[in-house]
């Protein structure tokens, strides 16, 4: 079976995919200081809690935070006694090259996230990830990450406003129920709240006035649920997305090998 690990910059994802679906999903706090041994404790007492009968002999590795891949390739190697595939290394192929500046390395989540959205809705495609930063990647009509926008993540912002003005205090996103707040946490969730609604409408919008075209919005990330209940400005929001592609760029550098 494979193990899939989607490492962001907050949360690490493990997956584990039996070849027709995902049978469990556990999810870290990223630390780059947790050792190879520290990760299969926690993965195989999971395993054992929740009676996950899996024989994992393959593994792909997506990681924004590079400092972590040494331990996770030791974890893979010391337990499940395979290499992994790295997504953005060399070795690792992708069914389309991305198509931007040279010498730029694009974050291996948004190379995932393009693979996914292209084999579930074809091209034209705005992918916007609410992790840690706020991202929107832009795929081309044949499958190829064209670019994007890269904007400060949700609980950055808050975090910011917290740490820089002295009378505002640490308050978690929610939904307010109206913009103008009538206390100081309602006043800094609406200004978070609706001004991220703001710019993803906005920046879709431009997106789209720059391409010319119809282009369809999915949304993925931790935060993308809690949007969607304020804006009908995404086509579909979809938390397996990343998962999703790290099986089809596992599956593609398979049948790249046998062939
Ligand atoms: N269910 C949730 N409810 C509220 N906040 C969440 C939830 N899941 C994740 N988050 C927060 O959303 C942000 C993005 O999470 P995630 O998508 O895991 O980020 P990354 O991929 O960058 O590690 C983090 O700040 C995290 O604390
Ligand atoms: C933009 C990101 C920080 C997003 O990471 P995340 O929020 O998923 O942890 C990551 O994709 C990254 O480090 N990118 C490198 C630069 C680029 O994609 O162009
Ligand atoms: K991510």
């Amino acid at each position: 079976m494979l193990l899939a690990i989607d490492c962001g910059n907050t949360n690490t994802v493990f997956s584990i995919w039996d070849g027709r679906e995902f049978i469990a999903t556990w999810r870290i706090a990223t630390d780059h200081k947790r050792t190879a041994d520290e990760y299969f404790v926690w993965l195989s007492s999971l395993m054992m809690l929740t009676k996950t009968e899996a024989q994992i002999d393959e593994a792909i590795i997506s990681s924004t935070v590079p400092r972590v891949v040494f331990n996770l390739r030791v974890l893979c190697n010391r337990y499940f006694d395979c290499r992994p595939l790295v997504v953005g290394k060399p070795e690792c192929a992708l069914p389309v090259a991305p198509r931007v500046d040279q010498g730029t390395t694009v974050g291996p989540d948004r190379l995932v996230n393009t693979v996914a959205g292209f084999d579930r809705h074809g091209g034209n495609l705005i992918v916007v990830d609410f992790g840690t930063a706020t991202t929107f990647d832009v795929v081309d009509t044949d499958g190829a990450y064209i670019g994007g926008v890269i904007a400060p993540g949700v609980n950055l912002s808050l975090e910011a406003l917290h740490m820089a003005a002295a009378a505002l205090p640490h308050v978690d996103v929610t939904k307010p129920a109206t913009a103008i707040g009538t206390n100081t946490v309602a006043c800094m969730q609406s200004g978070v709240y609706w001004g991220y609604i703001g710019l993803a409408e906005g920046i879709v919008r431009q997106i789209r006035a720059e391409r010319d075209r119809p282009m369809k919005v999915i949304a993925t990330g931790g935060l993308a649920p809690l949007f969607q209940q304020g804006t009908d400005l995404f086509d579909s929001v979809e938390d397996d997305l990343t998962m999703h592609g790290l099986v089809l760029i596992h599956r593609h550098n398979k049948e790249l090998e046998t062939a």
